[in-house]
């Protein structure tokens, strides 16, 4: 019994600097909140790699070991399961696609789409509703970090 859902995110900043901040594997502390540390524990950020993530939430703080499924520079699709750790979304996989906003001919003057969609398992005790609404609501600041992250790198 699982659920899921996509969000959407405009960013107002090119699809390349959306992207090479996106697409660190080990280094998703440059725009998610919620995570306090992250390591490799295999691989070298490509993909197969394994990262062990420290999460703020709570007493005690959740871990969650994830591992990089799929990362494309050409298409700009990067795939992440999350394979175990001290939570309960199981059967987690996510992926999040960047695409340019704006016409054929300019880009728009940079500007950049999110889609993030994800499936989770839903955990016994919960409803799909309620587990829907707490990855949403983890995800969406996520994808708000990123706009505020890579726009104020696009506007110095
Ligand atoms: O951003 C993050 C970081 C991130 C990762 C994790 C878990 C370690 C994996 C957590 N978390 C989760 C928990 C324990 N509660 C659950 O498991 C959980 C699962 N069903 C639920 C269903 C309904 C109600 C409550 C539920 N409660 N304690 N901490 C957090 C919370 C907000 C502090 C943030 N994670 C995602 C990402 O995109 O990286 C986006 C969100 C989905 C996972 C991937």
């Amino acid at each position: 019994n699982q659920c899921g859902s996509s969000l959407v995110q405009a960013i107002d900043a090119p699809l390349p600097l959306v992207w090479s901040i996106l697409r660190r594997f080990d280094n998703p502390q440059a725009y998610k909140q919620f995570v306090r540390s992250c390591t490799l524990s295999a691989g070298d950020g490509g993909i197969g790699s394994v990262r062990q993530v420290m999460v703020v939430s709570g007493l005690p703080a959740a871990t969650s070991m994830e591992r990089l499924d799929r990362l494309d520079d050409d298409t700009h699709v990067m795939m992440v399961s999350i394979i175990g750790g001290d939570h309960k979304l199981v059967n987690y996989r996510s992926i999040t696609s960047l695409h340019e906003s704006g016409s054929e001919e300019g880009n728009d003057g940079g500007k950049t789409v999110v889609v993030e969609s994800y499936v989770v398992d839903v955990p016994a005790g919960n409803s799909k509703e309620e587990t829907r609404s707490f990855a949403d609501m983890i995800i969406g600041c996520n994808l708000r970090s990123l706009a505020r992250v890579t726009e104020k790198l696009a506007h110095v």
